[in-house]
């Protein structure tokens, strides 16, 4: 069956538990991240993570959102929260229609201009990113905020790549790109146990979100927002606002580290 859902009035965020019912269940991600209540915990690691460019495979727009994909190779995030290796599968972003919002996590009920994952998969356990997807411990995704103010350099790599994937199901070649120069020179983090935040919305993810973020110009999120969430011929519809509001927190506990 084809999955329509998007994030329009009719196929957006608060109509997803209709074909996806865990969207109301106890793990569900975003959250609002409150800092004074994040908890301590001494079995915290600091994050560890090492990419290889040569890995990077292609850059595609799916009608969600902009990701660039990584073929199977040394690219691990080990410690932080988690035990084991993952492996790097591909990373995207989410963003609004304005500089004053677009992320999915927030923090102390602020948004960003935009949120970067860089999604792995626990490849001790599991054979592949479908399979760990439908496990508990399966995901690991590292979230990354954006804020606007200066041009990021780093960024635009991706930014030029997207005047040739405008329209949905469209993907051009981009490799050589290491993924860690997007990160913030501080790995601190939050972390708790989370989903997907687009449909299946599986809940398989250990959420791994830094606590300093990256900048991105102005500029540089207007051509985020020239991409379009519709086909070659279809009446056209920007890219914005391609995120999920945060869920409720139930039983779960946010860590920090340090
Ligand atoms: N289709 C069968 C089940 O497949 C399970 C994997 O999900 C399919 C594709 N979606 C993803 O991989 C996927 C990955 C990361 C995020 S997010 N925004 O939580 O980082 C959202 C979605
Ligand atoms: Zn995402």
């Amino acid at each position: 069956m084809a999955h329509d859902w998007g994030y329009g009035h009719h196929n957006g965020p608060s109509t997803w538990s209709k074909s996806f019912p865990i969207a109301d269940g106890p793990r569900q991600s975003p959250i609002n991240i409150v800092p004074d209540q994040a908890q301590h915990d001494p079995s915290l690691k600091p994050l560890s993570i090492k990419y290889d460019p040569s890995t990077a495979n292609g850059i595609l727009n799916n009608g969600h959102s902009v990701q660039v994909s990584f073929a199977d190779g040394d690219n691990s995030l080990t410690g932080g929260p988690v035990q084991g290796t993952y492996r790097l599968a591909q990373f995207h972003f989410h963003w609004g229609s304005t500089d004053h919002h677009g992320s999915e996590h927030t923090i102390h009920g602020k948004p960003f201009a935009a949120e970067l994952h860089l999604v792995h998969w626990n490849a001790d356990k599991y054979a592949n990113m479908a399979e760990a997807a439908k496990n508990p411990d399966g995901l690991a995704v590292v979230g990354v905020f954006l804020q606007v103010g200066s041009s990021n350099p780093q960024l635009q790599p991706v930014v030029d790549a997207m005047a040739d994937i405008q329209n949905m199901g469209t993907q051009h070649t981009f490799s050589n790109f290491n993924p860690s120069t997007l990160l913030p020179n501080s790995l601190d983090y939050w972390t708790y146990d989370g989903s997907l935040t687009t449909p299946p919305l599986l809940e398989s993810v250990t959420w791994i979100v830094l606590k300093e973020h990256i900048s991105v110009s102005h500029e540089q999120m207007a051509k985020f927002r020239s991409l379009l969430f519709t086909k070659e011929g279809q009446h056209p519809c920007h890219m914005q606002n391609n995120f999920r509001p945060p869920q409720p927190l139930k039983d779960r506990k946010v860590r920090v580290y340090p």
